[in-house]
């Protein structure tokens, strides 16, 4: 898979398609190749070179032959090997990802084969290609996380599982992350997001937004869903993940000092403290200290399979770092955006100021507090969130595989390709969003005007994003405390997006920023 919100984008090299290479070229060598000696006129190295390049020709020849006579979709498979992997990393830079989707469905239509690194990938785009990918249970798609992803997130979470077992894991978390759930928290939720706003600002009169938004949003979800307390510990995992997601786009090296062997250092010790913390939360329980609705890891002690065996650590671990990387780096994005745009745009700053003055009246009437109901009111800065997430979504798109031969629209997608879905298509077609070039809000007023699977920048179906409401409280919340104690100016006008993979400020940011104090 590319993304992970953890789902998290980037690009890797299929560890089975070395094995598999590997026998095909054995299979492939032309008995008529003549390999000269060492004494031959041409240099050794071009005749290396010309003999990898013949080989793998011939292996691509025969991989696409193999389903000669079925339709698959058109498209390129580029070069052999990198396929079309440099184009695409290229645009990614530039932050042209969606001029190279949409200069393909242009060309070829909505579902078009093409090769990323050595894997051959069907990418399915519109609104019937995301039912198709997103809808029904067993519906022949299934994740596809590469060995390189999996050694740092872990083989045992719940992008790994399907049927009953995600059925299981998805309920645990949402027993936590349901509106119903989220009412109890979020006035602790509104707390936190100030102390921690006040905390970091505090005497400053710069910051940088990306970084500040990291630091808020990671330490939030360390307090709520996982009860850690601020402290050596917290700064600690904080520095860990941060490395740890650095390794997700490493190449996959283990060596001391690269990328990857740094994350997998600090997988180990995110592992050992979550290990820590299940122990302790184990023992509270028998003791009769906590019950296993009070957060994220009494809920995972607790929890009993079919069988009515208790969830191995590994498992329970695992889903605890996907749900940390999956919470935090997504939710600062739409952030960063939202802290860019109020910066940039004068009319959208003050109709969000005046909707935060009102819950800023609710607050003091109630005691300095903003309930569940409050933040239901705060309609218009959630509607600039959805505007800014189907123009950047924070999740580009991630990668499946399918699990058997499919057919769709007329064309015959074979078992164990890699399948890409992609969010900017849909969100920027003009026949559902109209001028979608064009930043407004308003489009979200009446959510039955928007078809389904056309908006999806939580994904959809049944591996729709569990922590949408909870990202959602955290970004109004957050917006709510900035627009009411703070004025800010961008330190680098036009600073550019980029998407490395995902899509940020190209400089993290810069503010200059002055307090304010506004009335109710
Ligand atoms: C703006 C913020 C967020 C965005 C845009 C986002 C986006 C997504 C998307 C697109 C998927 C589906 C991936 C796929 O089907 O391949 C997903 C899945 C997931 N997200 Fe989020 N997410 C956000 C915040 C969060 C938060 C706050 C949490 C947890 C507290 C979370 C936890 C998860 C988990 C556990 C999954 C896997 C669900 C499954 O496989 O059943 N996400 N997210």
């Amino acid at each position: 898979m590319i993304y992970l919100c953890v789902p998290r984008f980037s690009l890797y090299i299929n560890p089975n398609m070395h094995l598999h290479l590997h026998t095909q070229l054995t299979m492939e060598v032309p008995s008529n190749l003549e390999v000269p000696s060492l004494d031959s006129k041409l240099p050794f190295q071009t005749i290396i070179l010309v003999t990898i390049i013949v080989l793998l020709g011939a292996y691509f020849k025969l991989k696409v032959s193999l389903h000669r006579g079925k339709n698959l979709p058109p498209g390129s498979l580029g070069f052999p090997f990198v396929g079309e992997t440099l184009s695409f990393l290229k645009a990614q830079k530039q932050d042209k990802t969606v001029q190279w989707i949409a200069d393909r469905i242009t060309k070829y239509g909505p579902v078009f084969k093409t090769s990323l690194i050595s894997s051959k990938a069907i990418v399915i785009t519109g609104q019937a290609g995301n039912k198709l990918v997103f809808s029904g249970g067993d519906n022949g798609f299934v994740s596809n996380l590469p060995q390189s992803l999996s050694s740092i997130l872990g083989k045992h979470s719940i992008f790994e599982v399907t049927g009953s077992r995600h059925k299981l894991i998805r309920g645990a978390m949402m027993t936590f992350l349901k509106p119903e759930s989220l009412q109890r928290i979020v006035g602790e939720m509104d707390s936190l997001v100030k102390q921690q706003l006040f905390q970091e600002l505090n005497g400053k009169d710069s910051t940088h937004g990306v970084r500040l938004m990291k630091r808020i949003t990671f330490k939030v979800t360390c307090s709520l869903l996982f009860g850690l307390p601020e402290g050596k510990e917290k700064d600690a995992l904080f520095a860990d993940f941060i490395l740890a997601a650095k390794g997700t786009l490493a190449i996959p090296l283990d060596l001391p000092g690269t990328a990857f062997g740094n994350a997998i250092q600090a997988r180990r010790r995110i592992s050992k403290l979550f290990s820590q913390l299940i122990s302790r939360k184990r023992r509270e329980m028998e003791e009769g200290k906590v019950r296993p609705d009070d957060n994220m890891v009494s809920t995972f002690v607790a929890l009993k399979d079919e069988n009515g065996e208790l969830l191995p650590e590994e498992e329970i671990i695992d889903n605890f770092v996907i749900l940390m990387m999956a919470s935090h780096d997504t939710t600062t994005i739409v952030l960063s955006m939202f802290l860019r745009l109020l910066a940039r745009d004068a009319e959208v700053r003050g109709k969000v100021l005046e909707e935060q003055r009102q819950a800023l009246k609710a607050r003091e009437e109630n005691g300095g507090k903003l309930g569940w109901s409050d933040v239901q009111k705060m309609k218009y800065t959630w509607r600039v969130s959805q505007e800014l997430m189907r123009m950047t979504p924070p999740v580009f798109g991630n990668f499946k595989r399918t699990s058997r031969d499919i057919s769709f629209g007329g064309f015959h997608i074979p078992k164990g390709w890699q399948i890409m879905w992609v969010t900017s298509p849909t969100h920027m077609d003009e026949k559902i969003f109209s001028e979608p070039e064009k930043f407004n809000p308003s489009r979200f007023e009446n959510p039955r005007s928007i078809p389904p699977y056309a908006y999806i920048p939580f994904g959809a179906g049944h591996r729709i994003c569990p922590g949408a409401d909870f990202a959602r409280s955290e970004v109004l919340l957050l917006i709510h405390h900035l627009v009411t104690n703070y004025e800010w100016a961008e330190m680098i006008p036009n600073e550019p997006i980029i998407r490395e993979p995902l899509p940020y400020p190209a400089m993290g940011l810069p503010l200059k920023l002055k307090p304010k104090k506004i009335c109710a």
